[in-house]
């Protein structure tokens, strides 16, 4: 297993100690979280009884050959535990998420759990948000009106592209890709951004994790948790 794989899959499985027999359960998306619903699913055939909801198609579609049962918006009021992956983390745990454009569920169900757990490998641990690019979802209808708005904010948009063609997320929509250079300020980012009519939702995650998991080469992690 290469490194960044093994610093992966040390974070993954070990943010499962967090969930405990009962708990309704956030699934996210991504290599990291693959790690941990592959470990949930191995606890669920030891006899660990959970519930859960996934971030995206691709993770419920692992949940369902992994046998852990679902639930849906109507059967729950919230989520005892959300674990999902980052592209950056701060030292303050804000995100950025949406590498794999799965941003949209992924806010949802951090926003309906009592407690997000992020799972990255070391690398994703930054001093300053900003190097990765970051996603912001956007509706079709009217997206090149919503391109000019990102510019005039000096985004510098690039529309996500996918196998030759425009990347299409699971709710239909686009992502655009921006820099923004080092983000000083994310929560006044995060919200300017959402204020534009055509952003159905951005990447920045303030104030939302709860706990950090990081992983690394070696095998070893670390659990930070928000102050
Ligand atoms: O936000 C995400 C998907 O939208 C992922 O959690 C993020 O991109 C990290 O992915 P990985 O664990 O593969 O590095």
């Amino acid at each position: 297993m290469a490194n960044a794989d093994a610093a992966k899959k040390a974070a993954g499985v070990r943010a499962v100690d967090f969930i405990e027999n009962g708990m309704k359960v956030g699934l996210g998306t991504g290599s990291t979280a693959y790690w941990s619903i592959m470990e949930i699913g191995a606890r669920v055939k030891q006899g660990l009884q959970v519930s859960a909801i996934a971030t995206s198609i691709q993770s419920e579609e692992l949940a369902r050959e992994q046998h852990i049962p679902l639930i849906t918006f109507s059967q729950f009021d919230y989520l005892d535990v959300d674990i999902d992956g980052a592209d950056e983390v701060d030292g303050q745990l804000q995100l950025i998420k949406g590498g794999g454009g799965a941003l949209l569920r992924e806010k949802i169900i951090a926003s309906a759990s009592r407690r997000f757990v992020v799972v990255a490998d070391e690398h994703k641990f930054v001093p300053q948000l900003g190097a990765f690019p970051l996603p912001v979802e956007v509706t079709p209808f009217g997206w090149e009106y919503t391109f000019r708005q990102l510019t005039a904010m000096s985004g510098r948009p690039k529309l996500r592209q996918k196998d030759g063609k425009t990347f299409i997320t699971d709710n239909g929509n686009y992502i655009a890709d921006c820099s923004f250079g080092a983000i000083k300020n994310p929560r006044s980012l995060e919200a300017l951004l959402n204020a534009i009519p055509g952003v159905v939702e951005n990447g920045l995650f303030v104030d939302r994790a709860h706990t950090l998991v990081l992983g690394y080469a070696d095998g070893t992690t670390k659990v930070m948790n928000k102050i």
